[in-house]
């Protein structure tokens, strides 16, 4: 039976006032732009909605291999992967209205207003001919888990959670090599920190719901695949 996660090791000081905990409110200007196109769903027809989507999140540390377990599920089962840090670096790169914001957010190691990342998972959602979903890396705290629920409609099928010790988590994410403004030393250590303070209680949710698919994070790709495959291999919704 699945134990609650608790939690990480001496790495992450338990400082849990800090700043970085604090999550910024939302801003009245992006919730305007959020209220005024409100989600495409009661619409008839061929929304993704009428389509019964299957949705898995994908939760872990940072470096705890989420990414790369995504592409060997996406090869094997078909799903669309849709990686929230993505999605925002790419308004980053778009020089989108939010692109300062989330920069500086994703510097800071903090986590970007609920409505923000999850109208750019709810147009993926929306423009893909799949209905095989790959959510990974969000929701990173209860009140992104809330807001999806509320904006999407839905609920995920089947939550992952890779669970990988601090220290390797570190040296994968300082070796990563991909240029991120994000991993150096002094972001990974508030990111791991708002890891355990915000995403864990998100994992334990999933875990007393009976959703949660614990995967132990170390070890090879292709071993730390064979744990992952027979939670897909399961699912009648995924394999037929
Ligand atoms: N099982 C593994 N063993 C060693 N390194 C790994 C493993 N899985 C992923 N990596 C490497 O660790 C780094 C972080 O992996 P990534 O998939 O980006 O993690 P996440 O998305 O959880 O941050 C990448 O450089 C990746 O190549
Ligand atoms: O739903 C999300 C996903 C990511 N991020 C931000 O983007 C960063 C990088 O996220 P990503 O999932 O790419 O990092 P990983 O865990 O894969 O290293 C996070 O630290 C957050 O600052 C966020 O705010 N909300
Ligand atoms: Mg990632």
């Amino acid at each position: 039976m699945w134990r609650r996660v608790s939690s990480l090791t001496q790495f992450v000081s338990p400082t849990k006032s800090s700043s970085i905990l604090n999550q910024p409110a939302s801003t009245s200007k992006i919730w305007e732009s959020f209220t005024t196109q409100k989600p495409n769903l009661e619409k008839g027809g061929t929304s993704f909605k009428d389509r019964i989507p299957f949705i898995t999140f994908v939760l872990g540390g940072p470096g705890s291999g989420k990414g790369t377990q995504c592409e060997k599920i996406v090869e094997t089962f078909g799903f669309k992967h849709l990686s929230a840090g993505d999605l925002l670096r790419q308004e980053i790169a778009s020089k989108s209205e939010y692109g300062s914001m989330i920069l500086n957010t994703i510097k800071d190691g903090r986590i970007v207003p609920s409505e923000v990342t999850i109208k750019l998972i709810q147009k993926e959602m929306e423009s893909s001919d799949n209905k095989k979903f790959l959510i990974d890396g969000f929701p990173r705290c209860e009140e992104n888990r809330v807001a999806f629920e509320q904006i999407i409609g839905a609920e995920p099928d089947i939550v992952l959670f890779f669970d990988c010790p601090v220290e390797e988590m570190v040296k994968r994410v300082l070796n990563r090599n991909q240029g991120r403004v994000d991993d150096n030393m002094d972001t990974i250590k508030k990111r791991l920190k708002v890891f355990e303070a915000l995403n864990l209680p998100v994992v334990n949710y999933y875990a007393e719901k009976g959703k949660l698919h614990k995967i132990c994070a170390l070890g090879t790709e292709d071993e730390i695949f064979e744990q992952v495959w027979p939670v897909f291999a399961a699912c009648k919704r995924v394999i037929q």
